[in-house]
């Protein structure tokens, strides 16, 4: 598991180490510098002109020190100030004070000549605002420039928390980023602009990060593979768990296919498909090893007798099955909304609700609680897993969409508002996974995914998992994250991020799962 931290963690990871533990700043600058100069000779040729474009905070002092790090060892440096040098930090003072008794060539403002590398020191996680006038400036020069560009910890213009860019932000080749890695250049658009990420260790003590506790994390390879739930040598059928797919319409058949397919793909026992009857000789035909129970579609379920008689036929189901996924291809007719009810009645078996079972959500009221702003915080168990997509998302929240995307973690804590409640999935480039506690961060996979059916398989690779007893949050991050895998695996094994189906995910399953 990766840390990753926002501003306020890493600012907090800061302080402690030096005030409380005692480490002094300069010496954690002096490694900062250390693993940025180490960048640079590992990927530039050892002729090049380095340029140090820094600004007045510690991320200058960075730059300075690196530069002064590289100059040591026989590159030509020169160093640009940008601001007013009255308002520098401490530290960045003593860094210029070193630098400047070594007699190392410091300029004030852009300098004229070419560079074969420029590392970007001007803000770091202390930008606090728009970047304007003379630092706007730089940013577009140093962009501009044809050079191998380094950013120090985070490039300058990319806010480290959300990831927004602050007007304009240096696009970086490498971002060496210190401790921990950052929430800003984990996310979009800000990844885009980090280029290769190195997290560097610069001497923050593990005691120090564990107490600060970062509420971000992400997950390899290796971690997914760790969390998987065990087969057990002695086990049969029951020993994995049923699960229950509600899906599909006269309309749509293959979400519902591709749903229970992955559920069995994971590893559960037993599927049964809950389809309107159009689809049942479909899924037969597609997957002989799930069970089939449908539902006539043709009714009119606004009368009494027949809402009875499905509910009826759904309850002896749902006592059937392990954990239950509604929604893949299901539309949004009256039976979707009359099963929906029902499946939401049960609190102890966890619940996937999916596509157009979250559409038929968001009309229900009574699962949410309405703010004086129009917005909503959905009200759902900790039985349940949401998984919308952003569309979705501005569905059952009312968030507008360009909010959500510039600031998917704090939207996501937004719409659940306390722990230990639903979990929800934020599906984008980055899926974002919360409980309303931590969040995880999905940073696997690739836009090979991007195409229709992936969410279907996706719902059912998490009820996969749930069905084997996992905890609903924890089932829909190693869900996610297997996902993502299996996209990889595809793009590794194919060579293309074109051709890739959804229902070749499920045939990935068989390459990345645990032999
Ligand atoms: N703490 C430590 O010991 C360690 C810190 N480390 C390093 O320090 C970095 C954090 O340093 P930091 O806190 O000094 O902030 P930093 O990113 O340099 O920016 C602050 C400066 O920018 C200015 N400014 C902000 N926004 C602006 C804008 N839009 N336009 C114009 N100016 C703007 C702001 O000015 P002001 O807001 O006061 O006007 C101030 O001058 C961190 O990322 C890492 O690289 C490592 O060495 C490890 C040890
Ligand atoms: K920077």
């Amino acid at each position: 598991m990766q840390y990753i931290t926002d501003v306020r963690e890493a600012k907090e990871i800061d302080r402690m180490t030096i005030q409380e533990i005692g480490i002094p700043s300069m010496v954690l600058m002096e490694k900062a510098a250390l693993a940025v100069a180490g960048c640079v000779k590992s990927n530039a040729a050892p002729e090049s002109h380095v340029l140090a474009v820094c600004g007045m905070g510690n991320n200058g002092g960075d730059g300075v020190a690196a530069a002064r790090m590289l100059w040591e060892d026989g590159y030509p440096v020169t160093v640009s100030l940008i601001g007013n040098e009255e308002n520098a930090s401490e530290e960045m003072k003593k860094q210029l004070d070193i630098a400047r008794k070594l007699g190392i060539h410091i300029c004030t403002g852009l300098p004229s000549g070419e560079y074969d590398v420029i590392l970007d020191a001007l803000f770091g996680i202390g930008l606090s605002r728009e970047v304007t006038g003379e630092f706007a400036d730089a940013i577009n020069w140093i962009n501009e420039q044809d050079a191998l560009r380094f950013a120090v910890d985070v490039p300058s213009g990319v806010n480290a928390s959300t990831g927004e860019i602050l007007a304009v932000a240096v696009v970086a080749d490498f971002t060496i980023t210190f401790g921990t890695n950052k929430r800003g250049i984990v996310l979009f658009p800000g990844c885009n602009y980090a280029g290769n990420v190195v997290v560097a260790d610069i001497g923050f003590p593990k005691k120090v990060v564990e107490k600060v506790l970062p509420r971000t994390y992400t997950l390899t390879r290796e971690d997914a593979m760790e969390m998987m739930p065990p087969r057990i040598l002695r086990s049969n059928k029951g020993s994995y768990g049923k699960v229950l797919v509600i899906a599909g319409s006269p309309e749509i058949s293959g979400a519902c296919y591709l749903s229970a397919a992955a559920a069995y793909r994971m590893g559960c026992g037993l599927v049964k498909v809950f389809t309107a009857a159009e689809n049942g000789p479909v899924i037969k035909n597609l997957l002989p090893e799930a069970l089939v129970k449908t539902y006539d579609s043709e009714l009119d379920y606004t009368q009494s007798l027949n809402r009875f008689d499905i509910t009826k036929s759904l309850q002896e189901e749902i006592k059937w099955a392990t954990c239950i996924v509604i929604g893949p291809g299901i539309g949004t007719a009256e039976p979707a909304g009359i099963m929906l009810d029902e499946v939401l009645k049960e609190k102890n078996k966890a619940v996937v609700i999916d596509a157009d079972g979250l559409n038929v959500l968001a009309k229900k009221e009574t699962y949410f609680v309405k703010r004086e702003d129009g917005t909503r915080k959905i009200c759902l168990p900790e039985n349940v897993v949401l998984t919308p997509h952003l569309q979705e998302m501005t569905r059952l929240t009312r968030f507008e969409l360009p909010v959500i995307r510039a600031k998917i973690v704090e939207q996501a804590l937004l719409s659940l508002e306390s722990a230990n409640c639903q979990t929800l999935v934020l599906k984008d480039a980055r899926t974002v996974v919360t409980d309303g506690g931590e969040v995880y961060i999905n940073t696997i996979g690739n836009n090979a995914l991007s195409t229709g059916g992936t969410g279907d398989v996706l719902s059912g690779m998490i009820a996969g998992l749930l069905a084997q007893g996992m905890r609903p949050t924890k089932a829909a991050v190693l869900g996610v994250c297997l996902h993502g895998l299996a996209a990889e695996e595809y793009v590794r094994r194919k060579g293309g991020r074109y051709s890739m189906m959804a229902g070749d995910l499920l045939d990935m399953l068989q390459e990345i799962l645990p032999k």
